[in-house]
């Protein structure tokens, strides 16, 4: 699974959707839009929208998939509440891996439930150009005895392992920064893919109210 809030989608989060495939041999991606992301304000653009968003910047990528699941429940939209619902569907012995950038990891002991996270799934924390904060004393006790250093060893349980990975191809995009183009009138071309700069475009979303 790669959460997001995916205000919009781009390349940044695509390409390592696509590499994580790859490094670690995985079945498929979920990409999950949060409808309540818990720890910021409110996005711009409704969840429904930043799904579509996520769809068209799929397409027919093998191995994608655009998971609506977090759409469906009321409240702030949990991680722990999504990979245990993974999990259910997945069942026991399935080897669960839920990806967050380097920044979003920095703040995980602040997440709801941190230690169930990884009762249920693997953590694989990709590097993302500018973000290299120490780790605080909390997010050091949470993951402390949990690091391993390759796929194959993250690869033989079904979860509670933390694997820190640079992906082949690190991507220094922001959702933020497209915001900020888009609010200015500046191109965001190649920063996302053509679709989502498409519908985004006729749309106006994004634009400065
Ligand atoms: N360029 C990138 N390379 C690697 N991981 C990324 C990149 N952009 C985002 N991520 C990760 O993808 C997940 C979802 O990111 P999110 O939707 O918050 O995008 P963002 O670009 O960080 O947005 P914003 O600028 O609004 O904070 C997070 O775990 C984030 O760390
Ligand atoms: O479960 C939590 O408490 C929690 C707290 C902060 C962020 N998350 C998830 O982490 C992912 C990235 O969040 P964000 O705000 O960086 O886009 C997204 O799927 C969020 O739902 C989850």
């Amino acid at each position: 699974m790669l959460g997001g809030t995916f205000d919009p989608v781009h390349l940044g989060h695509l390409r390592s959707a696509l590499e994580l495939l790859e490094v670690l041999q995985l079945d498929r991606v979920h990409m999950v839009p949060a409808k309540v992301p818990p720890l910021r304000d409110t996005p711009q653009v409704t969840p429904e929208e930043r799904l579509t968003l996520l769809q068209l910047g799929i397409g027919d990528t093998p191995g994608l998939v655009a998971d609506p699941r977090e759409l469906e429940r009321d409240g702030p939209s949990y991680s722990a509440d999504t990979l245990a619902s993974l999990r259910r569907e997945y069942g026991d012995q399935a080897r669960l891996v839920m990806a967050l950038g380097h920044d979003a990891f920095l703040r995980l002991a602040d997440w709801h439930s941190p230690q169930r996270l990884f009762e249920l799934a693997h953590l694989v924390v990709i590097d993302r150009p500018g973000c290299e904060a120490p780790l605080t004393t909390a997010l050091a006790e949470l993951i402390e005895g949990r690091e391993v250093f390759s796929p194959g060893a993250l690869m033989r349980r079904p979860a509670g392992g933390l694997l820190r990975l640079a992906l082949p191809t690190r991507l220094s995009i922001s959702a933020t920064e497209i915001r900020r183009r888009l609010a200015s009138n500046r191109s965001v071309r190649f920063l996302l893919p053509e679709a989502v700069e498409g519908r985004i475009l006729d749309n106006l979303l994004y634009r400065r109210r």
